[in-house]
Formats: structure tokens, C-alpha cells, sequence
């Protein structure tokens, strides 16, 4: 494949490994992502969709194999560089929002900005820009809490993207919405994630939502399977 900007190549993965309740959840689960590519990721409830992503985005390590970001193999960086490769190169969707809940919609998408040394006059430029492209630019200075759940879902997209990431990585990105919301809200994601040119692995139990991705993977008993 021409130009990954993610691979994971034989990820193993158990909970609690030799005791009664150890569970392998990953057992050599290869994948890759091409630039500007969107992948759905279907399973299972409970087969390691969640695992895989945290993997994937740096938040947790694998037993065995490797995750190649932007072709750098981040077994092989120091702590800090992993840190700073999760901040500015991944962007992270989860199904609950993780909004947070003292800071207005714009200040939540600044924030990861400001982490990363961006002026706060340029961050809260993009932040604008963001919501702006998500349509919810009027609710710039809300709360979490005074936004609908769609609204909220919006704004996280866009703290996701604040950093210019190259990769997003979508855990059931709406599957906290009613089906309405979860179609337009989705439609949203797809539109910004295009427009920037982003490659997405996005998990979805959403058959239809999957179908509108470049490319469906499965992941059944550890290992990623092509098509549905
Ligand atoms: N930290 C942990 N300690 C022990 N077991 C865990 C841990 N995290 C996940 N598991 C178990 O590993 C398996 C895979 O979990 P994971 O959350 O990756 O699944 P999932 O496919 O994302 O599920 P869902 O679609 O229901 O969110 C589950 O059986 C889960 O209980």
C-alpha cells in the first residue's frame, strides 16, 4: 500500500494473562491505513474494538507486535515522543463526548491547542473555523452541558482535529445519538474528515455507516478480517 500513515502488524493482546479470568483479545491483528483513506472497523460488542484503537492511537501497549506511525515505529521512540506523536499526529472520537464540562464549546477545541504551543489568538482562529465547518459555529460560547447530544459530538470532532492530525481514530463516534442525529452528525464527520485530506479508522456497529467508508475490516477473534 503507497504511503501508510498507520501500521499495525502482528498486535497481540491479553487481560489478565495467566489467571482464571485472562482474556486474548488481540492474537496478531495486522492492519493499514493510507493516506486520506477511511476505514470502518466492524465487530462484535466486546471483541476488541476499543483494544485495538487505544493501541493504535498510543493510549495503551501491546504484548507483542509493532504500530508504525508516519512510517516511525513508536516501539522504537522515547516516552516523549510517543507523547507528543498522540498529541499532534492522532485525533481521537470516543462515543461519549469527554467534553470538558467547565469550558465553553470554543475553549474545549482551543485548549489542545494551547497543549501544543499554539497562540491563543491562532487557536481560537481554527477553533472558530471548526465549528464553523460542523455548523455549530452560533454555539461557540456554550457549555457541554448546553448543547444537544449532536451538538456535542460536533464539537468533539473538532477538538479531535484541532492539531492537525493525520490520522483519526473513532470509537462509535455517534453511537450515543438517536438514528436521525447519528445520520447528520455522521454526514458531518465524514464532510470534515474529507475536506482535510484525514485518514479515519472509524468502529462502528452501524452497518449502513460502514458501507459509506472507503474500505470495511473486521475484527473477529483477534484478527482483522477484510469486508463485512
Ligand atoms: N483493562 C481491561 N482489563 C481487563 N479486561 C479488559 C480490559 N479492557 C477490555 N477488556 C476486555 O477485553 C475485551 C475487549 O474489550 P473492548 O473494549 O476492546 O471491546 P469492544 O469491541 O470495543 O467492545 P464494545 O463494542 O462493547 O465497546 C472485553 O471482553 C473486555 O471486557
Amino acid at each position: 500500500m503507497s504511503d501508510p500513515v498507520l501500521e499495525l502488524t502482528g498486535l497481540e493482546k491479553t487481560f489478565n494473562p495467566d489467571t482464571p479470568g485472562e482474556i486474548r483479545v488481540l492474537r496478531g491483528a495486522d492492519l493499514t491505513l493510507a493516506r486520506g483513506e477511511v476505514v470502518a472497523l466492524v465487530a462484535p460488542s466486546g471483541s476488541g474494538k476499543s483494544t485495538l484503537l487505544h493501541i493504535a492511537g498510543l493510549l495503551d501497549g501491546a504484548d507483542a507486535g509493532q504500530v508504525k506511525i508516519n512510517g516511525r515505529d513508536m516501539g522504537a521512540q522515547s516516552d516523549r515522543r510517543r507523547t507528543e506523536t498522540r498529541r499532534d499526529e492522532v485525533g481521537f472520537v470516543y462515543q461519549f463526548h469527554h467534553l470538558l464540562p467547565e469550558f465553553t464549546a470554543l475553549e474545549n477545541v482551543v485548549l489542545p491547542q494551547l497543549a501544543a504551543g499554539v497562540s491563543d489568538r491562532k487557536a481560537r482562529a481554527r477553533s472558530e473555523e471548526l465549528l464553523t465547518r460542523v455548523g455549530i459555529a452560533d454555539r461557540a460560547s456554550h457549555r457541554p452541558a448546553e448543547l444537544s447530544g449532536g451538538e456535542q459530538q460536533r464539537v468533539a470532532f473538532c477538538r479531535a482535529l484541532a492539531n492537525g492530525p493525520a490520522i483519526l481514530l473513532a470509537d462509535e463516534p455517534t453511537g450515543n445519538l438517536d438514528p436521525t442525529t447519528s445520520d447528520t452528525v455522521f454526514a458531518a464527520l465524514m464532510e470534515l474528515v474529507r475536506d482535510t485530506g484525514l485518514s479515519a479508522l472509524i468502529a462502528t456497529h452501524n452497518l449502513e455507516l460502514a458501507a459509506r467508508m472507503d474500505r470495511v475490516l473486521r475484527l473477529d477473534d483477534g484478527v482483522i478480517t477484510n469486508g463485512l
